[in-house]
């Protein structure tokens, strides 16, 4: 609660305090207009009375009238304006949390996933929420002791009862927050499979596989059956709350009905006044009701607290990977980059993926890695970027452990392409711009990228040019048919290419699979761009295609993630080993091959 209401006071000192003020005011109202109905009332019906003595408090009873018909407007406005601000402030500290997250680990981690899932949905609402009952329940607080104190003057025991009577509904609210709770953990998993189904089904990327395969009736059937699980959990405990909450709303009510009992009696036998009774009765409703309020509201809050929990689990989170607390400033590459006996796994229950891997990557040198699929060279790369950590072994810079270093100034200076590079439903300009962000607006240097990757002729002859966007799914209304356009695989390579050669003066070059999707002549042209590109720059190539890495310094065949073989071409060549071999078996491919007979 604490974290929370300290995040109102930094989101909306102003609005927190006005909404403060105004419950407080807003919970005196009912409390005071019950005292002036008794005096009002009492007046009229004492055997002499001057209309002076009944003007005061009935005009006293309309300004009440009169206030609580317009405060609420007022305390209605300044709440959603603080539910704004602390709403803003909780996601952006949410995102901020998980954007300083330096490793991929938690991404790929189910328990954290669902957690971060809580958090995303409790993110924006919850915290307002809860103010708002803290709010509410100081509210409900000072009306209720208003009235209990009126109720304590007319009988005591009546009082006491009405408030005992208020206790087990209390309970049995805050024992269903907390089963709430854990059901909204209990179905997390399925909500977050029924989203990835409704991605499925409703996505530009995966209609063709869908319509091709016929896919779509199995995929609407799993999400539909997962909703069927999640709907028949929330009736379980829906039926459970009825239940549960029967015995507590009769015990209030046969109290409440007792008092009007005892009330009418004690009329009759002259020790209440009219005005006694009405205010005995207001009082009643009042306590009872406003006791039933506050124990929703504190289950409410209890079950808000609880979710928040993952939230404040989340953005209070241990780093992912451990980060020293003043990291060494990352110096430009002098020397080269080493693996020093790297073994790495994704987890304990996975196998080892490299195992004792020993290489030098040295300034101003390409190094290339081939291998089997699975051999681990996507790996290797994204342990070079720090995405985890060796379980063994170290990999330096300059000859300093990378762990020592800052994540964030590593990676500035580092650039390329990953196999599964981002295709942004953004314009072009903002496509490859995104490589560079300090230089996100720089038309020429994002020009002279895409003219580097063979694209500057395509998209500048696009329907908006650089900033025609490489989607149809935000096209801009009515902009016309040719607002987005969809590039070929090919094309988006080109475009990804382009982003990672942005940062122009990046000490290494990561191309992981450049040319993948590139026609045989588009290949060729870029790699023979790429060539001119990474003289003397230090840059790491992963392909499959031999041709396109035999012009390397140093080739390193991986497999099972060991290096079985290191050399230039030549050398590997004349080895007749594990390279020669894929080697000849890709130029057996390309020579000419008997036609096949009719
Ligand atoms: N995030 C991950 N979690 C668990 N295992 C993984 C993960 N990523 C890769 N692996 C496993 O690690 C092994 C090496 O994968 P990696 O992607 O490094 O191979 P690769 O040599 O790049 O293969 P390819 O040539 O097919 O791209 C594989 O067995 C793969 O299943």
């Amino acid at each position: 609660m604490r974290a929370v209401l300290a995040l109102a006071v930094v989101a909306a000192p102003a609005a927190l305090a006005g909404v403060l003020l105004l419950a407080v005011v807003e919970a005196a109202l009912p409390v005071l207009a019950a005292w002036l109905t008794k005096t009002v009332l009492d007046s009229l019906s004492a055997p002499v009375t001057g209309t002076g003595s009944v003007l005061g408090p009935a005009a006293a009873l309309a300004g009440i009238g009169v206030a609580a018909s317009v405060l609420p407007h007022g305390a209605k406005l300044l709440h959603a304006e603080l539910g704004r601000r602390v709403g803003l402030l909780a996601q952006d500290r949410l995102y901020a949390a998980v954007n300083s997250l330096t490793g991929l680990g938690r991404f790929e981690d189910p328990a954290a996933l669902d957690r971060l899932r809580l958090a995303q949905q409790c993110g924006q609402d919850t915290p307002p929420q809860i103010v708002a009952s803290a709010v509410g329940l100081a509210r409900s607080t000072i009306t209720i002791a208003g009235f209990a104190a009126a109720l304590v003057l007319l009988n005591p025991w009546l009082a006491l009862a009405v408030l005992l009577s208020a206790v087990p509904a209390l309970l049995t609210e805050i024992r269903l927050a907390r089963a709430r709770v854990g059901t909204a953990l209990t179905v997390s998993p399925l909500e977050r499979r029924e989203s990835f189904y409704a991605f499925l089904l409703g996505s530009v990327q995966t209609a063709k596989e869908i319509r091709l395969f016929g896919i779509g009736d199995h995929l609407r059937g799993t999400m539909r059956r997962d909703r069927k699980a999640i709907n028949a959990t929330h009736s379980r405990l829906d039926r459970r709350a009825a239940l549960a909450q029967t015995g507590p709303a009769v015990v209030a009510a046969a109290t409440g009905a007792g008092g009007l009992v005892w009330a009418v009696d004690a009329v009759a036998r002259g020790q209440l006044t009219v005005g006694d009774v009405a205010l005995l009765l207001s009082g009643i409703a009042a306590v009872q009701g406003g006791l039933a309020g506050i124990a929703v509201m504190v289950a409410v809050t209890h079950q808000h607290l609880l979710l928040f929990g993952h939230y404040l689990e989340v953005t209070t989170q241990p780093p992912d990977l451990p980060v020293r607390e003043k990291p060494l400033p990352v110096e430009p590459l002098t020397r080269g980059l080493e693996l020093r006996d790297v073994w790495f796994r994704y987890s304990a229950q996975h196998d080892w993926v490299l195992r004792g891997v020993n290489l030098t990557i040295p300034v101003g040198g390409t190094v290339a890695l081939v291998g089997d699929n699975g051999a681990g060279k996507s790996t290797l790369v994204k342990l070079l970027c720090r995405f985890y950590d060796p379980e063994r072994g170290s990999i330096l810079w300059d000859g300093t452990d990378i762990r020592e270093l800052s994540p964030q100034e590593l990676r500035s200076r580092m650039s390329g392409i990953f196999q599964d590079f981002m295709r942004y439903d953004l314009s072009a300009a903002e496509n490859i711009g995104l490589g560079d962000v300090a230089h996100l607006h720089d038309t020429a240097r994002i020009r002279q990228a895409a003219a580097q990757a063979g694209m500057d002729g395509t998209l500048v002859s696009l329907p908006r040019g650089y900033d025609t966007m490489l989607s149809r799914t935000f096209a801009e209304e009515g902009a016309g048919d040719h607002d987005g356009v969809e590039l070929s695989g090919g094309q988006w390579q080109r475009v990804g290419l382009a982003r990672g050669l942005l940062r122009g003066a990046a000490d290494l070059l990561i191309l992981d699979e450049p040319s993948s999707g590139l026609d045989p002549e588009a290949e060729h042209e870029i790699h023979q761009l790429l060539l001119a590109h990474r003289a003397g720059r230090t840059s790491l190539l992963v392909s499959h295609r031999l041709n396109a890495v035999r012009g390397a310094d140093l080739i390193v065949v991986l497999r099972g993630g060991e290096i079985v073989e290191q050399g230039d071409h030549d050398e590997l060549m004349g080895r007749q080993g594990r390279y020669a071999a894929l080697f000849r078996r890709q130029a057996e491919g390309y020579a000419d091959a008997p036609a096949v007979p009719r």
